[in-house]
């Protein structure tokens, strides 16, 4: 199938010089939930903005659906909706007047039936006829979301959706995007947490500097995410792994002196206390042991640690 977004050689350089993008070639399947995953000033907002036809790509083209979101932008722009970072609504204005408003800025016909099912899907309804600077901090929230699915988007994204809210409306916002999932409609997210991809996502891609570092099924992130290797210091060097060592995944390193095993942190049983007790049985002495984190996870730690050296600038 088509992508309904695809992303080829996009890259955005803002006036000062700044890289923000290096091209980024990216689909987005028909239907999914991409969790797009990285630090502060990795450059997703700048992706979304892009794609929303908001920011101006240096270079490379965006397809949503099939229309080119620089020449075709009003036909690609009504197929999204952005709920974005900071709110960007008329504080003055209702909450039902925000909504009806919004789907004609997208040349929608006025639908009430669907403006009410949005509102009370957002639990809204209530507060249909109130301000939206009377609202909560989250109220706030549903109201960008009610406003960005406004104009029956195909495409969703939602910039940091959770960044900020508290646990009930994390699992309200998780709850909504699902049920938009099963109508079809296709959600980009972006987060910085990790758990929030595991709990959503169907695809993940991390994105860091401006780099699109890798794009994967969650399922095989996760199976990743959750590899661990254990190196056992030998006092004494082998020669190769004993017999009796088989139904360990186990292999001889740095001259027979490290054992290396291989496990699942996420299994229930890691198999490492009765390889300790086997190896004490052989008679096998070690003095050290030290365990390693998979390669996704060192990735992870390098953007953070580039987030805390941004953070500390
Ligand atoms: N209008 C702008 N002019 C100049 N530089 C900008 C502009 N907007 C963003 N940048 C820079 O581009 C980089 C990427 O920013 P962007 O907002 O896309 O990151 P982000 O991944 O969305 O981060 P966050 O999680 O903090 O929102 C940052 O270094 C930022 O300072």
């Amino acid at each position: 199938m088509e992508p309904i977004l695809r992303l080829s050689g996009v890259s955005k350089t803002y006036d000062g010089g700044h890289q923000a993008l290096k091209s980024v070639d990216l689909d987005i399947r028909r239907g999914e939930i991409f969790a797009l995953l990285g630090p502060n000033g990795a450059g997703k907002t700048t992706m979304i903005s892009i794609v929303c036809g908001i920011v101006t790509p240096s270079g490379g083209t965006i397809s949503v659906d099939g229309h080119d979101a620089i020449r075709d932008y009003r036909k690609a722009r009504r197929m999204i909706g952005l709920v974005p970072q900071e709110l960007s609504v008329d504080m003055f204005e209702t909450v039902i007047a925000t909504a009806r408003f919004s789907r004609r800025l997208f040349g929608r016909a006025p639908d009430e039936a669907y403006i009410e099912q949005l509102l009370k899907d957002l639990s809204l309804w209530d507060k249909r006829k109130s301000k939206i600077m009377e609202l909560s901090g989250g109220m706030k929230r549903r109201v960008l979301i009610a406003k960005a699915l406004s104009h029956e988007p195909d495409i969703l994204f939602l910039d940091e959706p959770t960044a900020g809210v508290d646990v009930s409306l994390r699992r309200d916002m998780w709850k909504l995007i699902g049920r938009l999932r099963e109508r079809g409609v296709t959600i980009i997210l972006t987060t910085h947490y990790i758990e929030e991809a595991e709990e959503m996502a169907d695809r993940v891609g991390v994105i860091a500097k401006g780099e699109l570092l890798l794009v994967e099924e969650k399922t095989a992130l996760m199976a990743k995410l959750g590899k661990r290797e254990m190196d056992i210091l030998l006092v004494e060097p082998l020669n190769a792994v004993p017999d009796a060592l088989s139904e360990w995944n186990l292999s001889l390193e740095d001259e027979g002196h490290r054992l290396r095993y291989a496990f699942d942190a996420t299994a229930e049983h890691t198999g490492i206390p009765s390889l300790l007790r086997k190896l004490g049985d052989l008679g096998i002495a070690f003095k050290d042991l030290e365990t390693s984190k998979s390669s996704l996870e060192d990735i992870f730690v390098d953007l953070v640690s580039h987030r805390d050296e941004e953070q500390a600038a």
